[in-house]
């Protein structure tokens, strides 16, 4: 990445969540990311779709610092990637196998995790972070689980629990990465609305999917990408769409993952 001035916090304020020019990535010596642009503006749901090995989950992880880049430009509200300090602003849901951890914890602790970013004594969560956890777990519909291990809750049930824990640290920008993977229709539904009312609010979603579902409505732009290259951008209308976005099979996590890759804040906090 080169190198550019700090944005000025008025600037950086008002500036686009996610721009993304030219990004190249490569993984184990093979370019996965190919010259990629894409933006995600102040209110807008943008979708990230295409066929699995496409380079979505690693586009989305470099654009967070999650991976190093090996060319082009990220800026996150207007600052360069490698100078972002501003975490909070950002609610990351990873996907699910690259969440494992083997770590106990309550659902109440799965989601404080998310709240790490905002609270301003390491330790201590006050009032307001316990009202924050109330408040996600319930608008995920997890809230009779609040005190149950999340090991012992079904795949969605877990999903659930992880958008949760993206949502709680009441972000300006949601970057999720195939969220709804084992969700039930009933409660894609309830994201669905929820996402809604995340949007009027000016916030904006970034998220991959195999499936658009009920959020279509919701989305302003698709991004389809193939082979680490943009294939298309525009309106979910489009052919080319419908093509990209099919149910998604089983799963393959990456047999090379590291080791203990669990996110933003690395909290470790999904069990497996
Ligand atoms: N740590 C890694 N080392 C080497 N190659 C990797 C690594 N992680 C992913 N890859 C490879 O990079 C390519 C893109 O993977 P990526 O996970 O970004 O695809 P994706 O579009 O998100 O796929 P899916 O829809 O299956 O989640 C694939 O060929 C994958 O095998």
């Amino acid at each position: 990445m080169t190198d550019h001035p700090r944005t000025s916090p008025v600037e950086a304020s008002s500036a686009q969540p996610l721009a993304i020019s030219d990004l190249r990535v490569a993984l184990g010596g093979r370019t996965v990311v190919r010259g990629v642009d894409l933006t995600v503006r102040r209110g807008e749901f943008v979708v990230l779709l295409g066929s699995n090995g496409s380079g979505k989950s690693t586009l989305m992880r470099a654009a967070l610092g999650l991976l190093p880049t090996h060319g082009g430009e990220v800026r996150l509200f207007g600052t360069p990637l490698r100078s972002f300090r501003d975490h909070a602003r950002i609610g990351y849901v990873p996907q699910r196998s690259t969440a494992a951890s083997g770590v106990p914890s309550t659902v109440r602790e799965v989601v404080m995790s998310g709240r790490l970013a905002r609270r301003r004594f390491v330790g201590v969560a006050g009032r307001a972070d316990r009202g924050a956890v109330a408040e996600a777990i319930s608008a995920v519909g997890m809230g009779a689980y609040a005190h149950a291990p999340a090991a012992e809750l079904s795949g969605g049930q877990q999903q659930r629990v992880m958008i949760a824990r993206g949502l709680v640290g009441d972000p300006d920008l949601l970057v999720l990465d195939e969220p709804t993977a084992g969700v039930d229709l009933a409660h894609q539904v309830s994201l669905a609305t929820l996402f809604g009312q995340l949007l009027a609010e000016g916030r904006s979603i970034f998220m991959i999917a195999h499936e658009l579902g009920p959020f279509e409505p919701l989305i302003n732009r698709a991004v389809v990408l193939r082979d680490g290259r943009v294939a298309y951008d525009g309106p979910c209308s489009d052919e080319r769409v419908g093509a990209s976005s099919e149910p998604h099979s089983q799963h393959h996590p990456h047999l090379d993952e590291p080791p203990g890759f669990v996110g933003v804040e690395g909290t470790g906090a999904w069990p497996s």
